[in-house]
């Protein structure tokens, strides 16, 4: 297959508006497609080099040579291009990747050098392509839509699916089953401003505690424990005293969906970096666990004893979870009844909401982040933001991507300090929101110079540009008007709360959302 009509497919995907002609875009594409292609188009189009990071910054894509007059490029042979330049190391290596990356452009016809130059700069994202791409696959393949995204979310990855399913056709999905040992993607939460507003959305519900920790699907298999992570990295060897709790546990096989945190002596959170630092951390696991150890606390069960319980009712599911795992590592909750069911309506107060409010007063009181309202009646919706489970946070914080960083002066000589915010567009790109380097410690300034230097792509000795990967979590007082950012508005005293590494770029914040949030407050 050639370059030509991937670059001019994502060109027409990112402009166009219309989801149905996203569909017919992408659904032509996937039809020429042949199996070879299929594991290098679909990480493309999302933007992503199969090979990872590659090295390549803009020294090595400045004064490209002239456009080649005809298209010929196969996709193929840029996905060896990439993995050449990727296996490119020591002395010489910035000017050897500058030929090879030349070498290539010279061969790319003008709209193929925006595509290859775009892919390596991380500019080329597609926002919210899975969905599109599902879609996308089933016109093809005749399969129901439906089935193609319940397999993605099973199998944890749309292209090992749409590999699979554009070379053997729609029968292979009724392999994809939820398998102990395989990670499935995680249920997300919506969010509301308050708690009356996330019962209001719900029936019956259970309102638990929002824990500040980091999220883990626990799979045992007899003997054979595995911990994955939101973005389904294993991370069982990080793990050991989680994996020891799992095999004492009475089943025989499961899946388990919950949170680690660290606790001080008080049963009251640490701070999250420890507790993200501990699970990040891969060298002197025993050292670290001795330091900080980790508890995990479960609020969902996926399976249990062979059976699939996806499309069980929480109430269903939490019933086995309840046989499965003891209270103390079961999140706290409390159940509140449906509208009908428990008094309410009326003009008067509902008591259903006080109860609520009076849970997180007091979990907050606990030291934790917030609450989590979940509907008793829904299946678990593995990969999405369900409207079933509904988050309430009492401190607003938006996930942005750094898009850049300037070098400090001062104390901060050295290090990579002011960071420039950008929230996401539906079409995949970045509007920069503002910049800060408040609520740096020096470790964490220490942390983001060596990050954002592996993602630099460009350092004018001020500024240095990087690929927009880097999550950051970003806590403010509002939006001011200010014609000095493309939305017309930047944030209020943003101050960095954290780092998301266990997000990825294309789970931050929309600028829609952050407008939006400021249009109701
Ligand atoms: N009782 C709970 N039920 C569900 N999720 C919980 C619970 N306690 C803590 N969490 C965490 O909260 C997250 C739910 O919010 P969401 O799905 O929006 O993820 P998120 O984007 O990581 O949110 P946040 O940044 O608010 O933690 C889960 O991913 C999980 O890590």
């Amino acid at each position: 297959m050639l370059l030509a009509p991937l670059a001019r497919v994502s060109r027409e995907v990112a402009e166009t508006s219309a989801r149905s002609r996203k569909i017919s875009l992408l659904a032509g594409l996937f039809r020429t497609a042949g199996p070879l292609d299929v594991p290098v188009v679909i990480p493309y189009l999302a933007g992503r080099l199969p090979q990872g990071r590659i090295g390549i910054g803009w020294n090595a894509l400045k004064d490209p040579p002239p456009p080649a007059g005809r298209a010929t490029l196969t996709v193929h042979h840029v996905d060896e291009a990439f993995s050449a330049l990727a296996a490119v190391s020591g002395p010489g290596s910035q000017a050897e990747r500058r030929r090879l990356t030349q070498e290539l452009l010279g061969a790319a016809t003008g709209e193929e050098q925006r595509f290859l130059v775009g892919l390596i700069s991380g500019e080329v994202r597609q926002g919210a392509l899975d969905a599109v791409a599902v879609e996308a696959l089933a016109e093809t393949s005749g399969a129901a839509a439906g089935a193609v995204r319940r397999a993605v979310m099973l199998a944890g990855s749309l292209q090992h699916v749409a590999e699979r399913l554009l070379a053997e056709g729609p029968r292979v999905l009724e392999e994809f089953l939820l398998t102990v040992g395989r990670p499935v993607l995680p249920m997300l939460a919506q969010s509301a401003a308050d708690v009356a507003e996330a019962i209001g959305r719900l029936g019956a519900c259970a309102v638990e505690e929002k824990l500040d920790g980091i999220r883990v699907q626990v799979h045992r298999d007899g003997g054979t424990v595995r911990i994955f992570t939101r973005t389904l990295d294993d991370i069982t060897d990080r793990l050991p005293e989680v994996v020891d709790i799992a095999a004492t546990l009475e089943g025989d096989g499961f899946v388990l969906d919950g949170e680690v945190i660290a606790l001080d002596d008080e049963g009251r959170p640490r701070s999250f970096q420890e507790t993200a630092s501990r699970v990040g951390s891969r060298t002197d696991v025993a050292t670290a666990a001795a330091a900080v150890p980790v508890s995990p606390v479960f609020f969902d069960i996926l399976s249990l004893d062979g059976e699939d319980l996806l499309d069980l009712t929480f109430a269903e599911r939490h019933e086995a979870l309840a046989g499965l795992v003891p209270e103390p590592m079961r999140v706290r909750r409390i159940v509140v009844p449906g509208p009908g069911e428990g008094g309410g309506g009326g003009e008067e107060a509902d008591p259903r909401v006080g109860e609520a409010e009076a849970f997180l007063s007091d979990t907050l009181a606990r030291g934790h982040e917030g609450v989590v309202v979940k509907a008793l009646d829904t299946p678990y919706s593995a990969g999405r933001r369900g409207a079933g489970w509904v988050k309430v946070k009492p401190v607003h914080t938006l996930d942005l991507v750094v898009l850049a960083a300037e070098w400090g002066h001062g104390r901060r000589t050295g290090k990579l300090s002011n960071l420039h915010l950008g929230a996401r567009r539906e079409d995949g790109s970045f509007v920069m929101l503002g910049k800060t380097f408040k609520g740096l410690t020096d470790t964490m300034l220490e942390w983001q110079t060596g990050r954002l230097r592996e993602l630099a792509l460009h350092d004018d000795g001020f500024t240095v540009t990087v690929r927009p990967e880097l999550v950051v979590e970003i806590a403010y007082d509002g939006l001011q008007r200010s014609s000095r950012y493309p939305a017309g508005v930047t944030l209020r005293f943003a101050r960095v709360v954290r780092f998301r590494e266990d997000k990825r770029a294309a789970d931050a914040d929309t600028v829609d959302t952050v407008l939006a949030a400021h249009s109701q407050g």
